[in-house]
C-alpha cells in the first residue's frame, strides 16, 4: 500500500496532498498546473517535498522529519511519461532490458517474452526509437517500466502526445496490463474519459489540493 502526506511550495503555488493507494488503478485528473506531475515526481523521488512522508507498505521512502530520502532508483517505482523518454542510442530490445538487467534475478517480476507479447512489440526489437511511431514508443516505454519490476506504476499523461486513433489502439494494452499483471497504478490524465476506461476510482487535483473523497477515492462523476 502506498500512503503519502506531502507539502511543497514554490512561489505562489502550494501543494498539499494526502492519499492512499491500496491496489488497482486510480486516475488522477485536474486542470493544467494543478500539481499532478509534481505529486507524481514526489512519490517517485524526482522531487523532494518541503515536508511530509511517502510510505510503501509501512516503510518510509521519504520522511522529512527523520531526514529519510530514498533516491528514485531505490524505490521500485515504474514511470511512463508523455513522450516515452526512451534512450535514443539503444535499440528497442536494449531499452526494454535496461532496468531488467539491473535487477537481481530473484527480484524480477515478469519474463521479457511475456511483456513483449503482451504489448505486441516483438517485431520492433532491433529498431531504434527514432524509427518508431508515437504509439509504438509508448508501448516500448510501458514495457521498459514493467521490466524494471516495479511495485507501483506511475503514468503521467502517457497518451497525451497521441491522436485519438492511436489512443484507442493503446488503451486496450493498458487494460491488459491492469488485468494480467495486477500492479497498482496511478494514472494522470487531463482526459477523464480516458481514465474512466481504466478505472472508476478517480482523484481530482485543483490548485495544489488533492481531493480523494471520503473513502480515499471518488467513485462516479
Ligand atoms: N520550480 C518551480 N518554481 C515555481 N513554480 C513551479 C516550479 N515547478 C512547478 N511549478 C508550478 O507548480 C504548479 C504545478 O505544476 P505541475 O506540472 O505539477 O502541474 P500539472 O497538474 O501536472 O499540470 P499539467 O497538466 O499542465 O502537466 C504549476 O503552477 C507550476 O508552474
Amino acid at each position: 500500500m502506498l500512503e503519502f502526506d506531502l507539502r511543497w511550495q514554490r512561489g505562489d503555488f502550494s501543494l498539499r496532498a494526502q492519499g492512499r493507494l491500496d491496489g488497482g488503478v486510480i486516475g488522477l485528473c485536474g486542470p493544467s498546473g494543478a500539481g499532478k506531475s509534481t505529486l507524481l515526481a514526489m512519490i517517485a523521488g524526482l522531487q523532494r517535498p518541503d515536508a511530509g512522508a511517502v510510505r510503501w507498505n509501512g516503510v518510509a521512502l521519504v520522511e522529512t522529519g527523520r531526514r529519510v530520502f530514498l533516491p528514485p532508483e531505490k524505490r521500485r517505482i515504474g514511470l511512463v511519461f508523455q513522450d516515452g523518454c526512451l534512450f535514443p542510442h539503444l535499440t528497442v530490445q536494449n531499452n526494454l532490458l535496461y532496468g531488467y538487467r539491473r535487477r537481481p534475478a530473484s527480484e524480477r517480476l515478469f519474463p521479457p517474452d511475456a511483456i513483449i507479447t503482451l504489448l505486441d512489440i516483438g517485431h520492433l526489437l532491433t529498431r531504434r526509437p527514432r524509427d518508431l511511431s508515437g504509439g509504438e514508443k509508448q508501448r516500448v516505454a510501458l514495457g521498459r517500466a514493467l521490466l524494471y519490476s516495479p511495485s507501483l506504476l506511475l503514468l503521467d499523461e502517457p497518451l497525451a502526445s497521441l491522436d485519438n486513433h492511436r489512443k484507442q489502439q493503446i488503451l486496450p494494452f493498458l487494460l491488459r496490463v491492469r488485468d494480467t499483471l495486477g500492479l497498482p497504478m496511478l494514472y494522470v490524465s487531463h482526459a477523464e474519459d480516458e481514465v474512466r476506461y481504466l478505472t472508476d476510482r478517480v482523484w481530482h487535483m485543483e490548485a495544489g489540493r488533492l481531493h480523494t473523497g471520503p473513502a480515499g477515492e471518488r467513485i462516479g462523476p
